[in-house]
Order: structure tokens, then sequence, then C-alpha cells
């Protein structure tokens, strides 16, 4: 029996990296019966036959698993938010943190597009990276356009499998097709639509890049915290997550109890205003969530 991991999935073929190479794999009925579908990204072993072929014998325990695109085991995602066209917006960037945190995916900030940032906007971005960066968050402003904007992110890469995200538009292809040209993904500027635009399903393959593997879909396309509890929403932001031990209350929410000490700490400007407020606002968004039966 042999190791390796799942790194492309394609009409009922699995395609395994494994020391020696990829083994084109099937699945048999194995996995049919217990209602468990290999993903790509999946560490599986594998009995070996000739040609490089193969047959999945057992699926490894996942770290996370992502719905769309089908993914699992996804160690890192680089959230793409541009600094203009779409303009910077720090609440859906704290929308995809908190998906990506309560995935136990580690996230790397992205400010894309700096090369036509105007002068006096700067200052309002560069005050948002230095405010996610006391966090602890990684953040690196770059332009896909000028190359050697980008080199510094190239390291990011070097180790597990990682996801770009980020809303429409922002630049996540022409990123990839920076750091990668043979990768080649269509962006807006060769006009989507007769390519593999939004609306075409596809399957999702790891390739890889300087060291690592990266999804060449893009992640988190679906931004509703359905599958986030109330209970577990402060665990998403780390500088919450960190002082939530010393409220005076089990449980404290961080709204209306008192000896909060998440609240405090925004009243002496540890914790930033705007990420409190969204903190609130996704609270209100849970809570208002239709129950799932
Ligand atoms: N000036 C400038 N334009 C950029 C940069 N990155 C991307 N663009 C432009 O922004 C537009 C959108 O870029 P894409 O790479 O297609 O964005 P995307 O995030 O992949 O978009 P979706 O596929 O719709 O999710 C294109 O016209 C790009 O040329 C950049 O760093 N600087
Ligand atoms: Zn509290």
């Amino acid at each position: 029996m042999a190791e390796g991991r799942i790194i492309k999935a394609i009409s009922g073929f699995y395609y395994v990296q494994s020391v020696d190479g990829i083994y084109q794999c099937r699945g048999r009925g194995l996995f049919r019966n217990k209602k468990i579908t290999p993903l790509v990204g999946d560490f599986v072993d594998f009995d070996k036959r000739d040609g490089m072929e193969g047959y999945l014998i057992n699926i490894k325990p996942r770290k996370n698993e992502l719905i769309r695109p089908p993914i699992a085991n996804v160690d890192r995602a680089f959230i793409i938010s541009s600094a203009v066209e779409p303009s910077f917006s720090s609440l859906l960037l704290d929308r995809f943190l908190v998906l990506i945190e309560s995935k136990y995916i580690e996230p790397v900030i992205i400010i894309s597009k700096i090369d036509v940032l105007p002068e006096k906007e700067k200052v309002n971005v560069d005050n948002y990276a230095k405010a996610y960066q006391s966090i602890g968050y990684k953040v690196e402003q770059v332009s896909s356009k000028e190359p050697f904007e980008i080199k510094g992110i190239e390291s990011y890469f070097n180790d597990g499998v990682s996801v770009i995200a980020g809303q429409s538009g922002v630049g996540k292809s022409s990123l990839l097709n920076a750091l990668k040209p043979e990768l080649q993904i269509k962006t807006d500027d060769i006009s989507k639509s007769l390519g593999r635009g939004k609306h075409t399903t596809r399957h999702v393959e790891l390739v890889q890049l300087f060291g690592g593997l990266v999804a060449d879909t893009p992640g988190f396309s679906a931004l509703e915290f359905n599958e986030i509890e109330l209970e577990n929403l402060g665990d998403c932001f780390p500088e919450i997550r960190e002082r939530s031990g010393a409220c005076k209350f089990r449980g404290c929410m961080h709204d209306k109890e008192p000896k909060c000490a998440v609240k405090e700490a925004v009243e002496q400007g540890e914790i930033s205003q705007f990420r409190y407020d969204h903190y609130l606002t996704f609270h209100e968004e849970i809570k208002s969530r239709k129950p799932r039966y």
C-alpha cells in the first residue's frame, strides 16, 4: 500500500500525488457504501497497479473541508481585497476572515491594485493594514501589473495547500497568473465569458507553486455564516478570542454584559472599533438566522 494526496478529480478518476509520481486511481465501490466521497486535497492510502494506476483504499481524517470548491485539508487562504475598483471594504474582509478562522485555516491578507491607488488614499489603506497587522495577521500590498510588487509573497506558498479568496474583480486570477504564468487563468481583460467564467462549472485542481500547492479555483464563494454558531463567533476574531477569558461572565457575548474585557479593550483602543462593530453586525446576523432542522 502507498500513500499520497489527491490533487485532481475528474470523471471518476482521482489523481494521487505520491513520492514517485502521480497515480491515476479509481475509488471502487468502497466509498459509495460509506457515504464518503474522496475530495481534492485528501490524504489517501492506495494500492498500486501497473502503469501508474491504482485503487484508493482509505481516506485519512480531514482537518477541514470547503464545499465550493470541493477541497479538503486547506492550510492557508489568501484573502484578496482590492485597494480600489472595487474599493477597499473592511466589512467584507472581516467576513472572509471569520469564515476562514472558523475552518482553522491561516489567513493572509493581500491588498491588491495598489498601483492605481490615488496618493491621498494611501494613508487610509495603510492604516487598515496596520490595524490588521496589530491583530497578528500578515498583510501585504501588491500589484499584479508590476511583477516586482508581488515578489514578497512568494514565500507564503512554501508548503501545504493554499486557496485564493476574495470578491469578484479584486484580481484573484491576475495574481495567480502573475505568480505562475503557465496557469493562464482567464481574467476580465480577456473576457471570461469565452472561457471558464464564473458560471462555468469546472473541476478544481491543486497546482504546484513555490514548493506548496494552490487551488486553481477561488475558495469561499458563499459568504453566509450558516455553519458558525453564535457562541463560536468571538473565537473567529483573534483579539476577542485572546481576551474573552477575562470577561466576568462565562459565555459572555461581549454585547450588553457588564465587566466585559472585550468592551474594555475597545474603550482603551486596544481593539479597533471597526472590528468590534463588525463582530456585533455578524452577531446580529447569526442571531436572526432561521433555525435549521
Ligand atoms: N491596475 C491593476 N489592475 C488589476 C490588478 N489586478 C487585477 N487587475 C484588473 O482587475 C480586473 C479584475 O481582475 P481579475 O484577475 O479578473 O479578478 P478576479 O478576482 O479573478 O475576478 P472574478 O473572476 O470575477 O472573481 C481586470 O481587469 C484586471 O486586469 C492590479 O494589481 N492592478
Ligand atoms: Zn465579554
